[in-house]
């Protein structure tokens, strides 16, 4: 094959397309130079086939290569919100002492949410639009299913969507009373108070959940002594930021990277009450691969070791032959199963049990049992057999953990969850597929994987 052939034939092998040329990318490549950002000058936009828009590069990465270094003006951070005084009125010109009232009752996640949500309404009255506009309208996740297709998928996702609509619901309560309290007569503040919407809340929300990175200010800024400081409303700690760029890439289980906070100034512990946009203009937030990257493939990082039902419900996106995968039961459906075949557990094996933590992290995955579920199986069969020591058995599990005995009394359980995933896998064939529901019925086909493979050993 010729140069020419050869080349017209990669190129119409390509997975992607660039989307370089797009106007929010356009807009969005110009405002980060403009703002200082470094990034690697063989990185661009694409829509990948398999994962939609992503990085990639042109040219070959070499394992310890920089793929990007922004200004930490340009991130969005606690010293972000910290800094933005009209923010601050909206909790400050309150006729509640939110402080008090507030103190420790929201995580961080939900306070970045809400400033995305008065970010966004400001439009291009702040620096952010345009980054905010290169942002997704919505997300994948089973969170935004509608109610009548939820009740037909698995009760594991049912589980994290409850726990996600708590979270979701509570802080936008505490973020409307405290709205409807507030007493600025400033009229963005106004404008906000009326316009604030759950809709917008929740994609904030999401927009925080999918595309946060690690980064921990901790030795720049002071985040001790807060006592004036909105941080008091915070339950956890402030370690999230949005990176414009840096959060296009996608997620890769084989990727390696780290980043670091480069300070170039001896700027160490600054008072909250100090902070100031040119005192961050010599911190520099820096990401760099442990990866090669071939010319023309997608640039990956791994956002940490996650099983399917954690990327389906917090990030929207599936991956396929996923071995971390697997079904968790829990100890009352088992207790319950075992009475139905006339066991009942003594005060003494519940005990045991409760001491040694077998009540919790119950699965099956593709190797088999897990460690305490096998430990707690083991109490339920050889607790007052005299011939075996059951404590040894449990020391010993991690390393001989394959005992049909012990399979055989859950696998009717086992069956009928295995039956009754089927089921509700028959009646959502009938639903309409979008790529949620789509990666709903991944995960549901994959529990049904491993627990046939279960059951057949
Ligand atoms: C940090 S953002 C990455 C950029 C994002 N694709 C975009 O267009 O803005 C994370 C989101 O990208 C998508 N994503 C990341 N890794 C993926 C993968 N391996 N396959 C499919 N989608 C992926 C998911 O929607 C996820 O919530």
């Amino acid at each position: 094959m010729g140069r020419t052939r050869r080349k017209r034939k990669i190129k119409k092998d390509r997975d992607f397309c660039a989307c370089d040329n797009q106007e929010e990318i356009v807009l969005l490549n110009s405002w980060l130079s403009k703002h200082g950002m470094r990034r690697n000058d063989k990185l661009s936009l694409a829509v990948f086939n398999d994962t939609g828009r992503g990085v990639l590069t042109k040219r070959k990465i070499q394992s310890g290569e920089e793929l990007m270094n922004l200004p930490l003006n340009l991130t969005i951070n606690v010293t972000t919100i910290l800094m933005d005084n009209l923010f601050c009125k909206i909790f400050f010109e309150n006729s509640k002492r939110c402080l008090v009232d507030y103190k420790q009752s929201i995580s961080f996640q939900s306070l970045m949410a809400f400033y995305l949500v008065f970010l966004k309404l400001r439009s291009g009255k702040t620096k952010w639009h345009i980054y905010l506009e290169s942002l997704p309208k919505e997300y994948s996740v089973p969170y935004f299913l509608p109610n009548d297709v939820k009740l037909n998928i698995d009760n594991d996702i049912l589980s994290v969507i409850s726990k996600q609509k708590d979270i979701i619901d509570s802080s936008f309560n505490i973020f409307e009373n405290i709205l409807l309290s507030n007493v600025s007569d400033d009229s963005a503040i106004q404008e906000f108070k009326s316009s604030f919407s759950l809709a917008a809340y929740e994609w904030a929300y999401f927009t925080v959940n999918t595309r946060c990175v690690f980064m921990d200010l901790s030795k720049v800024v002071d985040l001790k002594n807060i006592e004036h400081s909105i941080i008091n409303l915070i339950c956890d700690n402030t370690k999230i930021s949005l990176c414009p760029y840096l959060d296009m890439i996608n997620h890769s289980p084989n990727a390696r990277n780290e980043t670091k906070l480069l300070v170039s100034k001896n700027i160490t512990n600054v008072n909250v009450n100090n902070l100031s946009e040119q005192l961050f203009c010599d911190v520099h937030f820096s990401i760099y691969t442990k990866n090669d990257f071939d010319p023309y493939t997608q640039v990956f990082i791994c956002y940490g070791d996650s099983h399917n039902l954690k990327l389906i419900t917090e990030y929207g996106f599936f991956l396929p032959d996923n071995d971390l995968d697997y079904v968790s039961f829990t100890f009352e459906e088992v207790i319950a199963f075992l009475k139905t075949k006339s066991i009942k557990l003594s005060q003494d094996q519940i005990s045991f049990i409760n001491n040694h933590g077998l009540r919790k992290d119950l699965y099956i995955d593709c190797k088999g049992l897990s460690y305490n579920f096998y430990g707690l199986l083991l109490v339920v069969k050889y607790y007052y057999d005299q011939s075996t020591d059951v404590s040894r058995l449990i020391y010993s599990a991690a390393i001989c953990s394959h005992d049909n005995n012990l399979n055989d009394i859950i696998a009717p359980m086992v069956r009928t969850k295995l039956n009754s995933i089927k089921e509700s896998l028959d009646k959502v064939s009938n639903i309409n597929k979008c790529v949620i529901l789509n990666n709903c019925v991944e995960l549901m086909c994959q529990y049904v994987r491993i627990l046939e493979k279960f059951i057949k050993c």
